[in-house]
């Protein structure tokens, strides 16, 4: 549920030479709620969130809340996981907040222990990527971004190269997780109409714009004529 507050997007722009790819945005996010970013390949979707989490500098433009709080820390989970293949799993979790460097080694460890546990990987703490399945280093994925406590976490087409099976395992472990630790979910995704089914607002960029947002129950009783071909890819041009 949103508690009423937002991650504003003002005046939000950015551009590789020539190539415009966010064109003055704004849009308000509501936290606490899951959103979903569809689009064309290609279209921005990626930039938009290495921009909101600041992997990739702005042009210019504003991120903020709108109140006291500040901007919302984010976390950022990657496609393909990006999981460092000569870490241990426990080691891989506690990267980040070794490398804000302000946790002292015991903290570190009480905290990925306790992380481990919630997000049932304790058993394969001591274990390498290689070690475990495509499942758990999506977990293992997912407990890096969360080991720094973000208000926001990222994601970036988390299910691409799955099958249908896996896709909603990694869909329920998304929406199961946001529910138990309360992060808001910033998700692009081209898994439609399935992730709507874990998701509370669309967002259709296109050609540098927010051209749509709503709920996916609106989108999907009355879509623009233009968002017909995500709806259904069956009628998508070749
Ligand atoms: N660091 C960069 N330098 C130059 N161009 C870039 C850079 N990052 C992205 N682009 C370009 O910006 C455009 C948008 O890329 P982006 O990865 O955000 O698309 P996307 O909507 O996420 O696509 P997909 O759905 O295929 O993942 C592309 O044309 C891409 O080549």
């Amino acid at each position: 549920m949103s508690d009423g507050r937002f991650l504003k997007l003002r005046g939000l722009s950015k551009a590789f030479g020539p190539q415009v790819i966010l064109n003055d945005i704004d849009l308000d996010i509501p936290l606490g709620e899951h959103t979903t970013v569809i689009g064309k390949s290609g279209t921005g979707k990626s930039v938009l969130l290495k921009c909101i989490s600041g992997l990739l500098a702005a042009d210019s433009g504003t991120i903020s809340s709108g109140d006291s709080k500040g901007a919302p820390a984010c976390s950022y989970m990657f496609q393909q996981n990006a999981l460092f293949d000569s870490m241990t799993v426990e080691e891989n979790i506690a990267l980040p907040l070794r490398e804000k460097g302000k946790a002292g080694t015991a903290e570190i460890k009480e905290r990925v222990g306790k992380l481990l546990d919630q997000i049932d990987l304790l058993a394969a703490a001591k274990k390498y990527p290689a070690e475990i399945s495509g499942g758990m280093k999506k977990r293992v994925a997912l407990a890096r971004a969360l080991i720094t406590s973000p208000e926001i976490i990222l994601f970036d087409e988390p299910t691409t190269g799955l099958d249908p099976q896996r896709k909603y395992n990694v869909f329920e472990m998304i929406r199961d997780y946001r529910k138990h630790f309360g992060f808001t979910v910033l998700m692009v995704s081209h898994d439609v109409p399935e992730v709507f089914e874990i998701s509370d607002n669309v967002a259709w960029l296109d050609q540098g714009l927010i051209k749509y947002w709503g709920k996916p129950e609106q989108l999907m009783a009355n879509p623009p004529e233009d968002l017909k071909p995500f709806l259904n890819p069956a009628l998508s041009p070749a």
